[in-house]
């Protein structure tokens, strides 16, 4: 592991939180304006990838809710969340991820995280599905989840419908694609840092998500930090009634890289302890990734060839999981 990768730098570009545009999404919410909030997501998911959206319609009791029970799960002994390990589900990969558990940047960084992950319950085992692993001891738990992964899957698809329309497609074109997609809502805890902290271990390494869309809710703390194009790092901090969005690999892939899956990390040094909530929305997991026909033109092939989504995932978090690479022996 070396500390001098050049493109990982640990101070952050301290810019006005405008770096990271906000959007006002009331007129997609209430479907008003769809095209309105289209034409700014656009123009954004080119130069950004990142953006605030505030009037997103979640109630700010559910998120407050979330966080609520989130502190309490991680407060419980290691042996009770450790009795919810991710490396006993199974491929459903739902469950607890201890600190080091998932390193997103392995080759040079440690996570110094640690996460609980689920998604729609349902019995039948297969990659990313089958049933969540909740925590007895906090009874309230899972209804608090589902509600709370519910009112994500619906602000999900009304940005991914302002995304078609950006895109200059019908609102509902990626529906053919989403009839059953994949979806990890992820709690996470970042203990803060102390002393001197390098690259080689901070909350989460350097990496873009690998999906289509991030629905990011972060709590007072700070720490989110955005690459840039020049490979500086502009903090994302706390604006309070907003979630960060950010889309991911999928989207860059279906625009033959129109849109940015953008880099961030986590650097917790704030002395407090930081909770986040991020929800990924995928495609199916069988869903035919490669660029659209009109982001393709003679002047601009293809730059990808068709990959599956949920194989892609897969193998992107078979890097990452240490008990997956254990296995697989990387
Ligand atoms: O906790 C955060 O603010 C970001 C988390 C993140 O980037 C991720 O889970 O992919
Ligand atoms: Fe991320």
């Amino acid at each position: 592991m070396s500390s001098s990768t050049p493109d990982i730098r640990l101070a952050s570009k301290q810019t006005a939180f405008s770096e990271i545009p906000i959007v006002d999404v009331s007129t997609l919410v209430d479907g008003s304006d769809p095209e309105g909030v289209a034409k700014k997501i656009g123009e954004i998911c080119e130069q950004v990838g990142f953006f605030y959206v505030k009037n997103h319609g979640v109630a700010e009791d559910l998120i407050k809710r979330m966080y609520t029970i989130s502190e309490r799960f991680f407060d419980l002994p290691f042996a009770a969340k450790d009795r919810l390990s991710v490396a006993n589900s199974g491929p459903t990969l739902r469950g607890y991820i201890p600190t080091y558990g998932e390193n997103v940047d392995p080759e040079h960084t440690r996570d110094f995280k640690e996460c609980f992950d689920f998604g729609a319950d349902e019995e039948a085992v297969s990659p990313f599905f089958g049933p969540n692993q909740m925590p007895a001891e906090l009874p309230e738990f899972e209804a608090i989840c589902a509600a709370y992964h519910s009112a994500m899957m619906t602000l999900a698809r009304k940005l991914i419908s302002a995304i078609a329309l950006s895109l200059d497609l019908p609102a509902d074109y990626f529906e053919k694609m989403q009839r059953k997609p994949i979806t990890i809502q992820r709690l996470l805890h970042y203990p803060p840092q102390q002393g001197e902290v390098t690259q080689e271990e901070i909350g989460i390494g350097a990496h873009t998500d690998y999906g289509f869309l991030t629905i990011l809710s972060q709590d007072s703390v700070g720490g989110l930090q955005v690459r840039n194009r020049d490979g500086d790092w502009v903090s994302a901090p706390p604006v309070d009634g907003t979630f960060i969005i950010n889309i991911g690999d999928l989207v860059q892939t279906l625009t033959n890289d129109r849109y940015s899956s953008t880099v961030h990390r986590v650097v917790n040094t704030t002395g407090r302890e930081r909770y986040s909530i991020p929800f990924f929305m995928d495609l199916d997991f069988d869903a035919v990734v490669e660029p659209l026909p009109s982001c393709v033109s003679s002047e601009n092939p293809a730059k990808y060839t068709s990959y599956k989504c949920g194989e892609h995932k897969y193998t992107r978090f078979a890097k990452s999981y240490a008990h997956l690479r254990e296995t697989v022996g990387a």
